[in-house]
């Protein structure tokens, strides 16, 4: 960094920035005056931001009717258009202008080291806006049930580079309905791979492979495996909206979730394999490096739903105990 950082494109005075923060009691609030587009924390819904068939889709989706611009990828997971260009790079520039201010940066997640919780930059109020207007009528027609409402929700941005993270481990995420969209830059690779859902008998088989666009969002469950694939060139940063919904987790169905555990059909498929959550990882693929003391904490599947020719070695191995999510 250096004199100081630029705000609307004039540069504030480290000495100005150093006040602003002395008074300021977080990172979000000493953000106030530094922000790069203000109306990122007034609103989103702007005709300039938002996709031109988007408010077709959710109207559609109030009425109960599937629009052509909700398109079904495969069984359980939708796409649509969400954002404008324009929209993507105001928010790209928005991180990197945080970035550089130097304020605490919070990773979304053990397993994302170059993130950033927009949630904690101040940006909560207009994802809850978004959420409650857009977001949540498309998950309602989706998934009537653990769509029916949101309460709250954890929203982060991602970031893959070939140098840095490239991928994603395979996981179900701590979420009720998962929006995940995607901002750009240029990148090839970087995919996104479906597998089943936790507690199926086909929590580990392949499903769906999806290609991001940019300004184009993926939804699912948040109980539907999946994970990134590696990034071979550029970067492909994506907005992460996990919403929450108290009711559902309230229910006896997602309490009893655990002992519904149906026993594997068979062995996994290699590319739904997760390094982090899978005992028989090792039997299938190499650790990658780094990463083999996960075998430790590895809990997937449970000793009960073990598939049928599963080896006694891996069947009777410890797991570290209840399912937890990646948090
Ligand atoms: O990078 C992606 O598209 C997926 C990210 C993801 O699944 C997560 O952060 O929970
Ligand atoms: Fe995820």
């Amino acid at each position: 960094m250096g004199l100081g950082v630029s705000v609307g494109g004039k540069q504030v005075p480290n000495a100005l920035k150093r006040f602003a923060t002395s008074l300021a009691t977080s990172p979000e609030e000493a953000y106030v005056p530094l922000r790069k587009t203000p109306e990122l924390f007034s609103s989103l819904l702007r005709d300039e931001w938002l996709a031109p068939t988007l408010m077709e889709v959710v109207a559609a989706a109030r009425e109960g009717k599937m629009h052509p611009g909700l398109k079904k990828e495969a069984e359980g997971i939708y796409s649509f258009e969400l954002f404008t260009p324009k929209f993507c790079r105001a928010l790209l520039d928005e991180v990197d202008n945080y970035f550089e201010t130097g304020l605490p940066v919070r990773r979304p997640n053990s397993m994302n080291n170059y993130g950033l919780i927009v949630n904690e930059i101040g940006m909560k109020p207009t994802i809850t806006e978004l959420q409650q207007s857009v977001l949540l009528p498309i998950a309602k027609l989706l998934w009537p049930k653990i769509g029916a409402a949101f309460h709250s929700h954890h929203s982060f941005m991602v970031q893959y580079r070939s140098t840095e993270d490239a991928g994603l481990d395979l996981h179900t995420d701590d979420s009720d309905v998962t929006f995940n969209v995607c901002l750009g830059e240029e990148f090839t690779g970087a995919g996104l791979t479906f597998c089943g859902y936790m507690g199926a008998h086909d929590h580990r088989h392949f499903s769906y492979a999806y290609q991001h666009e940019k300004g184009r969002a993926v939804v699912h469950l948040g109980s539907r495996r999946h994970g990134a694939d590696d990034i071979q060139t550029g970067t492909r940063r994506n907005l992460i909206i996990w919403n929450h919904n108290m009711q559902h987790r309230q229910s006896r169905e997602y309490a009893m979730r655990m002992y519904d555990y149906q026993q594997e059909s068979g062995p996994p498929d290699k590319r739904c394999l997760s390094f982090t959550h899978d005992r028989d990882y090792p039997l299938y693929k190499d650790y990658p490096p780094g990463t083999e003391d996960n075998s430790k904490r590895a809990w997937c599947p449970p000793p009960a739903a073990c598939y049928d020719t599963m080896s006694d070695d891996i069947r009777n191995s410890r797991t570290r105990g209840p399912v937890k999510k990646k948090t």
